[in-house]
């Protein structure tokens, strides 16, 4: 007769390996304290940007923000009043003709020559830049369906808008500033550019920061945000950090004074009935540990958590 063994112990759970430390983000592009007036209107007011390589970056804010004249600052079309620019590791105050050739840029208003060809206008750009990609540039032609024997002139405003879009792309920049690049354009045509950023970016590792007023646009597309409001960065950070750090509440009478630590006012209104309704920023954390008791407490939609930081406050 054969004896029953025991049975054999089962080894205790081998503990999952700690975390490996994630790498810090490589910057490539940051600003300190970038500030531009013209006469007495600050259209830019200390602004500090920054961005990580590989990820697209959506620059919200209304018309007037701001955002165009920090977009030409760093392409080195504005001289900044104050304020320092970290381009690739490299710090300058201005941006110069070397750094530009790191740099895709779509502005408003698609200037080229008027009696040339988009394919002329490929073959006079490919001089500039030693990296261009001829077969990529006919290929973004074919696809955003842009004419490549018609005079730009006879072009219209969203075709020229793509063809920018299209003599920017194929230098391969590492980094592409884009001032509302789908301004103008047509749902498909829109579309098609969303999709060619986002593939752009991840195939390629580039970089992209594009403004827009469309909260939906940069939602598809952004990593990362950052809202410009009368010239000022309002918030920078991820979309899942705005979505769980800004609550809208009502109270009251009047808002408590101070704030509860870590809660910071994005926007004051006064409701018909009287009560206020507040937007506030805190962490997770600082929310937990709020002694705060409003009457509602509501999470906001990223449209509605832009409108708020968009909109002055009705009372101060
Ligand atoms: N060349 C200029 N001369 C005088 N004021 C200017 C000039 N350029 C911009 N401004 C002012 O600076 C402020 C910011 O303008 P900017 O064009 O940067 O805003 P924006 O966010 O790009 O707006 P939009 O979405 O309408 O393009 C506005 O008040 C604008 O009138």
């Amino acid at each position: 007769m054969s004896e029953l063994s025991e049975p054999l112990p089962t080894p205790p759970p081998e503990a999952p390996p700690p975390p490996a430390p994630q790498p810090e983000p490589e910057i490539i592009l940051r600003t300190q304290g970038l500030t531009r007036a013209f006469h007495d209107v600050k259209a830019v007011n200390g602004v500090d940007l920054e961005l990580r390589r590989g990820e697209v970056y959506g620059f919200l804010g209304r018309n007037g923000a701001g955002k165009t004249t920090t977009l030409r600052m760093l392409m080195g079309i504005l001289r900044p009043d104050t304020g320092d620019i970290e381009l690739m590791g490299q710090r300058v105050r201005r941006v110069g003709e070397a750094q530009k050739r790191h740099l895709g840029y779509v502005s408003q208003e698609q200037v080229f020559y008027p009696w040339m060809t988009a394919l002329e206008l490929g073959r006079f750009v490919s001089g500039f830049y030693p990296h261009w990609d001829d077969a990529r540039f006919q290929h973004l032609l074919h696809v955003l369906d842009v004419p490549k024997d018609r005079k730009s002139a006879q072009l219209s405003g969203g075709t020229r808008m793509k063809l920018g879009l299209a003599l920017a792309l194929s230098h391969r920049p590492p980094l592409l500033i884009l001032d509302e690049p789908t301004a103008g354009l047509d749902p498909v045509a829109r579309r098609e550019f969303l999709d060619i950023l986002r593939d752009q970016v991840r195939r390629e590792g580039q970089t992209a920061l594009f403004s827009s007023h469309l909260v939906g646009e940069v939602e598809e597309v952004a990593h990362r945000i950052g809202i410009l409001h009368e010239g000022r960065l309002r918030f920078q950070g991820s979309l899942d950090t705005l979505r769980q750090s800004v609550r809208r509440m009502r109270v009251m009478e009047s808002a408590p004074e101070p704030l509860p630590p870590g809660l910071s006012l994005v926007r004051r209104e006064r409701l018909p009935d009287g009560h206020l309704a507040l937007v506030l920023f805190g962490t997770p954390g600082d929310w937990a540990n709020s002694p705060f008791a409003p009457e509602t407490v509501e999470t906001l939609s990223l449209e509605n958590i832009f409108l708020a930081y968009a909109r002055r406050s009705d009372e101060s």
